[in-house]
């Protein structure tokens, strides 16, 4: 780890951090009270060949990891993250449902799989987690999961269009992995030639854990923040929120030097998760109404305030 930049990060790695280290033990003997089971039983008739090809992919699709890739920079992760945490910032209020609905005008331009609308994909997951008997609080989890999409429509966020909201996530501040997707096109970004930045480790050290690891900014990360503090959702649900577009890591195997023991327990959660993000994408698609009352009353479980500060 170079003490130099860790200086120069100093707070926002801090303030974007979530669990205490101390808190790992009991996080852990939480994971232990919950069963997954090795495969859903909801994926196993899905053919996976035909999801996320994106060497395939249509230019809509590339041109977005183009812009993404070389725009994710340190730089910009510590300016959207001060963004989103000034204490200056009027933070718009809605409810969860309120909130789905104003999300729907969304077209994901970094997704190949699914031409739906994002109400549609939300209910099509939970409807997938539901109908496998997962727990009530995953059911919400897959029906909130990609809210934080919502970043796009708040000015005060200085959002700069969907390259810095959708999309596989990735650590900033270290090398960017080959496993990560179309990774060539991270050579213009300048952190790819920073002397720190694209060392394997660099701003980090191994086994400092997820939560100290800046991952490039957008829906995951900024739903994680908002709802860490305005819920009762398990740590489970938030690693699954947190972490469910880091593909390079849950999928590819990549960045493992950095997980802390905690992070191993949570990475079963992710990956129990990813299926009914994934996958559901081809189900039938659901009906908003019918479902509405089932889903109003599972949120007010789990926020029980109600309106939700953006
Ligand atoms: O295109 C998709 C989409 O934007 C998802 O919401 C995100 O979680 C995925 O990881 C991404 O690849
Ligand atoms: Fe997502
Ligand atoms: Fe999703």
């Amino acid at each position: 780890m170079a003490p130099t930049a860790i200086a120069d990060l100093g707070e926002t790695i801090a303030y974007s951090t979530g669990q205490k280290l101390e808190d790992v033990s009991d996080a852990i003997d939480d994971v232990n009270c919950i069963k997954y089971d090795s495969e859903s039983k909801f994926d196993a008739n899905k053919d996976k060949a035909n999801f996320r090809q994106y060497e395939d992919a249509c230019d809509r699709v590339k041109n977005f990891y183009k812009e993404q890739h070389e725009k994710q920079t340190v730089a910009y992760n510590l300016a959207a993250r001060n963004r989103f945490h000034s204490a200056s910032r009027v933070r718009p209020e809605m409810t969860i449902w309120e909130a789905m609905e104003k999300l729907n005008t969304l077209i994901d331009e970094s997704d190949p799989d699914t031409s739906l609308s994002q109400i549609e994909h939300l209910l099509q997951s939970a409807e997938a987690i539901r109908r496998d008997g997962k727990p009530r609080w995953m059911q919400v989890t897959g029906l909130i999961h990609d809210l934080g999409k919502l970043m796009l429509f708040f000015d005060e966020l200085g959002t700069q269009g969907q390259w810095d909201v959708v999309g596989d996530t990735f650590p900033v501040g270290c090398a960017f992995d080959k496993r990560i997707i179309l990774p060539d096109t991270f050579v213009n970004n300048p952190d790819s030639k920073d002397p720190i930045y694209s060392t394997k480790y660099g701003i980090y050290s191994p086994g400092c854990g997820l939560d100290n690891i800046m991952l490039s900014w957008g829906h995951d990360e900024y739903l994680y923040h908002v709802v860490r503090d305005q819920s009762t959702l398990p740590d489970e649900a938030l690693a699954m929120i947190r972490y469910h577009s880091f593909y390079p890591w849950h999928r590819e195997g990549a960045y493992r030097e950095f997980m802390c023991e905690k992070d191993w327990a949570m990475m079963k959660a992710v990956q129990a998760f990813n299926p009914y993000d994934l996958y559901s994408k081809s189900d039938d698609v659901p009906s908003v109404e019918e479902l509405k009352p089932y889903y109003m009353e599972l949120i007010d479980e789990f926020f029980p305030q109600k309106v939700v500060k953006w």
